[in-house]
C-alpha cells in the first residue's frame, strides 16, 4: 500500500508535525538516528499504524530518562554519604567466628522470621568449615523410637535473610542487616562461601552497635555453657596467616569420671584452683614471678592423660588450644604468633610431646640409641641442636616461647607425653612443668572402679518420671502443712516415702552387687599389664552383661596378652632393623668418605 504525502492525516496527538516529510530532514531525528540506529523506521512505523508521533515526546522523554538516571545517582550518592557520614557498621568477616555469632542472633529477630525472601538452614555456621561447631550435633536428648531404636532428632529448620538490605528495630533505634554476594572473592571458596554481612545503625555513634555485637557474642556462648571449646592451632586456609580454629566442642567430663589415684586427683585440682584464683595473678606480678604454670602428665598409651586433660579444662571453664608440634606449619615464628593470640584463661595442650616433630627436627648429635635409661628424665636426651635454620621447630625456640616474653601469662599449659625419658630435661624444668602426674597401668583398685563406672546405675542413665500432678499436690501439701492435709493423703504420701526407701535400699545392693562382680572381675585381669583404656574397651563390648564380661575376661586377657607380645615382637624387629640400617649407611658414609679421601691423596 502506497500512501502519499497528501494521504496522511496528522494524529490528534501530532497536529503540527509533518511528520514523513521532515523525517529525513529533522536534524532532530537524524540525531536519534545517529544515536539509536533503527529510530526513524520505527518512528515511522509507528506512526503509519497509530498515528503516534514519538518525537514530539522526545524531550520529554529526555527528561524523564534524564530524572531517573539522576534519581539513581543522588540516591546513590545519598546512600554512600549516609553510610560514610550519618552510619555506622560493622563489616562482619565470613572467615571470623563472629559470623557464627550474628546469624545464630539474626535467626532469633522477627524480622528475619518475617523475612519473605530467606535462607533456610539446618546449620547456620559459616560455611568454612573450620569454623563449624557441633554443638547440637551429639546433643545426648535423641528421641527413642516406639520400637525402642535410637533415632536422631531431626535438625530444626533455622531461617536467615537472603541476600538484600534488611531493616529492624533495636533498642528504639533503626538498624541496618545487609547480606551481599561477595563476587571478588577469590575462586577458592564455595558459592555459599562467597558472601558479606553488615551491621549498621543509624547515627556516628557505634556504641549500641557495639552493644549489638556484644549481645550476639553472649548469646551465642551461652550454648557453650557446661561444654569444653576446643581451638586448633594452624594456618588460615589459602593463606600463611597462624590463627587458632575453633574446632569441636564437647560437653565436659566431669573430673570424678577420670580415675585416678585420689590424692594425686586432688593436689592437681588444688594447685591449678590457687593458681587460677583471681588473687594470685597479683602474687606473682608482686613478686616479679612469670604468672604461668606448666603440667606434664605422662604414661603409657591409653592411660587417661588427654581425659584429665579435658576434664580439668571442664572443670576450670577453659578453653582449650591444641597445637600439634609435628605440623611442617609450626616453626617457631608461627608458634610464636599462637601464642601471642592466647587468651588470658585458658589451657594449652601439647600432647605426645616426644613424638613431636622436636624432636626429629633438631640436627641429632646421637647418644646412644633411644634407648631409655633407667635414670629418669632427660638421662638420655636424643638430642641437642639448637638449629632453627631447618625452618621447622628446635628445642630452643620452643623453650623460648614457653617462657619467653610472647608467652601470654595467665595460661595453663598442660603437655603430654608416654615417654618422659626422652624429653630433654630443659624443657621439664620447674618453671616450664611445675607439676608432674604420673599415670600407669590398671591395678586391681582401678580395674574395680573402671568396671564400676560402665556397669554401675547412673541417676542419669533413666529419664525420671515427670511427678503426677497429684503426687505434686500432695508435696505441696505436705509442705503447707500436715494439719490440712487428710488421713487418707498422710497415708498416700507415707507410702511415697516408704517407696523411696525401698528404691534406695535397692539401689545400694546393686551397687554391692556391682561392686561384688568388679572384685571377681579384677582376680581375672592381672594388675599393671593393661591399661584403663583397654580394659574399657573390653568392658563396653559386654555393657549390659556384668556377668558375660566376667565370663569371657580369661579368653579376652589371654588373646590380648599374645597380641600384645606379638606386637612387642615385631615392634623390637622393627627396631632393630631401623637400628641395622642406620649403622649400614653410617658406615657407608665413613667408607665413602675414606674413599674421597684416598683418592685425594692419590
Ligand atoms: N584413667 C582413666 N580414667 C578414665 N578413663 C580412662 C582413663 N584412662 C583411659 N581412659 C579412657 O580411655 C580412652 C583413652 O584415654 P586417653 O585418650 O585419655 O588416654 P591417653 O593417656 O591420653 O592416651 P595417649 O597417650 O594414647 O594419647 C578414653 O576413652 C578414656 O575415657
Amino acid at each position: 500500500m502506497n500512501r502519499t504525502h497528501n494521504d496522511v492525516q496528522p494524529g490528534p496527538r501530532a497536529m503540527h508535525s509533518d511528520f514523513p516529510d521532515n523525517l529525513g530532514l529533522n536534524p532532530q531525528t537524524a540525531l536519534l538516528d545517529a544515536f539509536f540506529p533503527g529510530f526513524s523506521l520505527l518512528s515511522t512505523a509507528l506512526y503509519r499504524y497509530s498515528r503516534i508521533d514519538i518525537s514530539v515526546y522526545f524531550p520529554t522523554l529526555i527528561v524523564l530518562g534524564l530524572l531517573t538516571w539522576a534519581s539513581s545517582y543522588v540516591s546513590t550518592w545519598i546512600k554512600d554519604f549516609m553510610d560514610k557520614h550519618l552510619m555506622s557498621t560493622a563489616d562482619i568477616r565470613i572467615d571470623d567466628e563472629m559470623y557464627n555469632m550474628v546469624m545464630a542472633w539474626v535467626a532469633t529477630q522477627k524480622f528475619a522470621k518475617k523475612s519473605r525472601r530467606f535462607v533456610a538452614n539446618t546449620n547456620l555456621n559459616s560455611r568454612m568449615w573450620w569454623l563449624f561447631r557441633d554443638y547440637g550435633d551429639d546433643d545426648d536428648e535423641d528421641d527413642i523410637s516406639p520400637r525402642g531404636f535410637h533415632q536422631e532428632k531431626e535438625k530444626k529448620l533455622q531461617f536467615t535473610p537472603s541476600f538484600g538490605t534488611h531493616y529492624f528495630w533495636y533498642k528504639g533505634r533503626p538498624f541496618v542487616f545487609s547480606r551481599t554476594q561477595d563476587r571478588n572473592q577469590g575462586s577458592w571458596g564455595t558459592v555459599s562461601e562467597r558472601e558479606n554481612i553488615s551491621l549498621s545503625s543509624f547515627g556516628r555513634d557505634p556504641t549500641l552497635l557495639k552493644r549489638l555485637l556484644n549481645e550476639c557474642r553472649a548469646a551465642f556462648s551461652k550454648n557453650d555453657e557446661n561444654r569444653t571449646i576446643i581451638y586448633r592451632g594452624g594456618l588460615r586456609k589459602g593463606t600463611s596467616e597462624p590463627t587458632w580454629t575453633r574446632c569441636s566442642t564437647r560437653a565436659s567430663r566431669p573430673f570424678s569420671t577420670v580415675v585416678l589415684d585420689e590424692s594425686v586427683k586432688q593436689s592437681l585440682l588444688d594447685d591449678m584452683s590457687d593458681y587460677l584464683h583471681p588473687r594470685t595473678r597479683r602474687w606473682y606480678s608482686n613478686r616479679g614471678i612469670p604468672y604461668r604454670r606448666g603440667y606434664l602428665l605422662y604414661g603409657p598409651p591409653g592411660t587417661g592423660k588427654s581425659s584429665l586433660s579435658f576434664a580439668i579444662a571442664g572443670y576450670f571453664k577453659l578453653k582449650i588450644y591444641i597445637v600439634s608440634l609435628n605440623s611442617p606449619s609450626m616453626n617457631e615464628e608461627n608458634l610464636g604468633s599462637l601464642f601471642d593470640e592466647l587468651p588470658k584463661r585458658c589451657l594449652v595442650l601439647l600432647e605426645d610431646i616426644d613424638t613431636a616433630g622436636l624432636t626429629h627436627t633438631r640436627d641429632e648429635i646421637q647418644v646412644d640409641d633411644a634407648k631409655p635409661a633407667e635414670g629418669g628424665p632427660g638421662s638420655t636426651t636424643t638430642v641437642v641442636s639448637n638449629d632453627n635454620s631447618s625452618g621447622r621447630l628446635s628445642l630452643s625456640a620452643l623453650l623460648n616461647i614457653i617462657d619467653g616474653v610472647s608467652s601470654h601469662e595467665g595460661r595453663v599449659l598442660v603437655m603430654t607425653t608416654n615417654h618422659i625419658e626422652k624429653l630433654d630435661e630443659a624443657l621439664i624444668r620447674p618453671g616450664r612443668v611445675d607439676m608432674t602426674v604420673k599415670f600407669d597401668l590398671a591395678d586391681t583398685d582401678i580395674i574395680i572402679t573402671i568396671f564400676r563406672a560402665i556397669f554401675a546405675t547412673l541417676d542419669d542413665d533413666i529419664p525420671k518420671p515427670a511427678k503426677s500432678n497429684e503426687a505434686n499436690n500432695c508435696s505441696a501439701k505436705k509442705t503447707a502443712g500436715l494439719s490440712e492435709a487428710t488421713k487418707e493423703e498422710v497415708r498416700r504420701m507415707e507410702d511415697e516415702e516408704e517407696e523411696a526407701k525401698a528404691l534406695e535400699v535397692k539401689r545400694l545392693a546393686e551397687e554391692a552387687r556391682i561392686t561384688e562382680l568388679g572384685k571377681r572381675f579384677a582376680e581375672l585381669v592381672p594388675a599393671k599389664t593393661f591399661s584403663p583404656a583397654e580394659i574399657q574397651g573390653y568392658l563396653l563390648k559386654n555393657k549390659r552383661e556384668p556377668e558375660m564380661a566376667i565370663k569371657n575376661a580369661e579368653v579376652w586377657v589371654k588373646n590380648t596378652l599374645m597380641d600384645k607380645r606379638k606386637k612387642a615382637q615385631e615392634e623390637r624387629e622393627k627396631e632393630a632393623k631401623e637400628k641395622e640400617d642406620r649403622e649400614k649407611a653410617k658406615e657407608e658414609k665413613l667408607e665413602k668418605g675414606k674413599e674421597k679421601e684416598e683418592e685425594k691423596e692419590t
